[in-house]
């Protein structure tokens, strides 16, 4: 693996008003890392991604992108990378076919590579049948597996994943996994955000758990368990402050009593 890191993230803070939800995040992503990227809900997740991704442009402190500095080159660094969103909307009039298309026209891609590309991965996906088919006529998993596609049709370096196998069934969370793995042996850098802890657990080579906006623990999966002895779970639990004697179960159970 390169040493010469990817992404270079530098004191990075963001505040909603008064509320600070990231606290100083530095870090070094290094290419054909799968960074599992998790923590409890509100823990910064997504305001993480958004802004590695070009989208929240205003925060302190600095991300370097392939030598490239977010706050003067975001287009550029947006080129680079595919980003699956959590919740995305799909212009649902539209075939996957012609939003496909849509989308590789943002990128500048050749027409005829746009289509035989998308074929081929609908086809991959089992969607073959609905190549022309509206998207208002699909389950959420279709919309789903259509919106992963459309965020790596380019082929891009950097791959951003935020919650990408909500609503996919369990074959395709497998075809989902292997795909990470498959595309980290050939270069590409993935950051993949979830709640999954199972799947987390497997494809990322390198875990970061984000707790009010402060990572909590960097590191190997093996070597999380070295110092914690437990299941990603467990060690989740255990960072995030979740007490093992499961005190919001009961309280829910005790709000019926
Ligand atoms: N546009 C916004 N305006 C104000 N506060 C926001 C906004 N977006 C997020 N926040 C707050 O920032 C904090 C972090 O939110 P974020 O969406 O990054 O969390 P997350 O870790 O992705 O959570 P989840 O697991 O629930 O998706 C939360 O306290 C949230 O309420």
């Amino acid at each position: 693996m390169s040493t010469v890191p990817l992404i270079q993230i530098r004191n990075l803070s963001k505040s909603y008003g008064s509320k600070m939800v990231l606290k100083h995040l530095t870090l070094d992503i290094f290419p054909g890392q799968v960074i599992g990227y998790i923590g409890p809900n509100g823990a910064g997740k997504s305001t993480t991604v958004k802004i590695l991704t070009g989208l929240i442009p205003d925060f302190e402190g600095e991300v370097i992108v392939n030598g490239l500095n977010m706050a003067q080159n975001p287009q550029d660094i947006k080129r680079l990378m595919g980003y699956v969103p959590e919740n995305a909307e799909i212009y649902e009039v539209l075939t996957p076919m012609e939003y496909l298309d849509f989308i590789g026209k943002l990128y500048d891609m050749e027409e005829d590579v746009v289509t035989e590309r998308a074929q081929k991965l609908l086809g991959a996906f089992g969607l073959s049948a609905n190549l022309n088919d509206r998207m208002d006529t699909f389950s959420k998993g279709m919309k789903q597996k259509v919106l992963l596609i459309s965020g790596i049709i380019h082929n891009p370096q950097i791959i951003v994943l935020d919650e990408p196998l909500s609503g996919l069934d369990a074959n395709a969370v497998i075809t989902v996994k292997e795909l990470i793995v498959r595309l980290s042996q050939e270069g590409k850098t993935i950051f993949y955000c979830s709640h999954m802890m199972d799947v987390v657990e497997k494809v990322s080579d390198r875990i970061l758990l984000i707790n009010k906006g402060e990572i909590v623990a960097d590191g190997t999966f093996e070597s999380l368990k070295q110092n914690h002895s437990d299941t990603l779970e467990q060690i989740f639990a255990k960072l995030t402050g979740r007490d093992t004697s499961s005190h919001e179960t009961d309280a829910i159970m005790n709000a019926f009593d």
